[in-house]
């Protein structure tokens, strides 16, 4: 069963919102969307090039490392990058190459010469600028790739960090969400009726808009839990808005 949502949100354009009983379901359909997006990306390009973020997402790409996805998908051809990173030593416990290298990276055959990690020993300034050139080198996207901040709200401070234009440029955006301290975010961040903050700058996920590619929006119940629904009887529910 649906919950339905659609008719309370603004359609946009290519986005969607997949939400789930749980984390594990909606990480079982997040390594499906993922497996994917891949086969096709290596098949039109020859190579799929993702961009990680750290915090709870590394876990959810566990699934990946597993049948059947561990013996089918093409490794070789996957290259790895980092959207998000602290400017800490790459074995600093709060790194997210550290995360991602112990969750995921040391599970799967993808060749070290494909993993685009952030510049370790440079100023956060410089790290981002090293970056940008590092990818330049790689594809051709827009202006202004790569930026830094220094005070992030929450430690550590330093970090570099795609930009929006970036982001949007990607053939396949996945936000990923959950546990309810995510709620209010989340219902920020979709619903265009929502009473958020007037500044849309002050809650980036809103400027997420693939100008040609796809958004889709992996919740679990209790970070969809803020959203308007018609029916809160039913998960798993795939809508577009
Ligand atoms: O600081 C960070 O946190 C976010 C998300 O973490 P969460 O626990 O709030 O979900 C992560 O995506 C980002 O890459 C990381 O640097």
């Amino acid at each position: 069963m649906e919950r339905e949502i659609s008719a309370l949100y603004e359609p946009k354009r290519n986005n969607e919102i997949r939400i789930f009983e749980s984390s594990d379901e909606m990480s079982t359909d997040l390594a499906e969307y993922i497996s994917q997006v891949s086969e096709i990306s290596v098949k039109e390009r020859g190579y799929f090039a993702i961009a990680l973020s750290g915090g709870p997402l590394v876990s959810f790409l566990g699934k990946l490392c597993e049948a059947p996805y561990n013996k089918t998908l093409d490794w070789s051809k996957w290259y790895i990058f980092w959207s998000d990173e602290r400017a800490v030593a790459k074995n600093h416990a709060e790194s997210n190459y550290k995360l991602t290298k112990e969750g995921f990276l040391s599970k799967v055959p993808i060749l070290n010469g494909h993993v685009y990690s952030i510049n370790d020993n440079a100023t956060v300034e410089d790290a981002a600028t090293d970056y940008e050139f590092a990818i330049r080198q790689l594809v051709k996207l827009k202006d202004d790739w790569v930026t830094y901040i220094t005070d992030s709200p929450q430690p550590p401070p330093e970090r570099i960090t795609f930009t929006l234009p970036v982001i949007n440029s990607a053939s396949n955006i996945a936000i990923v969400a959950t546990g309810d301290n995510k709620s209010e975010a989340v219902r920020l961040a979709i619903s265009d009726n929502a009473d958020g903050p007037d500044n849309p700058s002050s809650l980036p996920a809103r400027m997420v808009q693939p100008t040609d590619g796809k958004l889709v929006w992996f919740l679990d119940k209790a970070a969809a839990s803020s959203l308007e629904t018609e029916n809160d009887d039913a998960f798993e529910q795939h809508h577009e808005y």
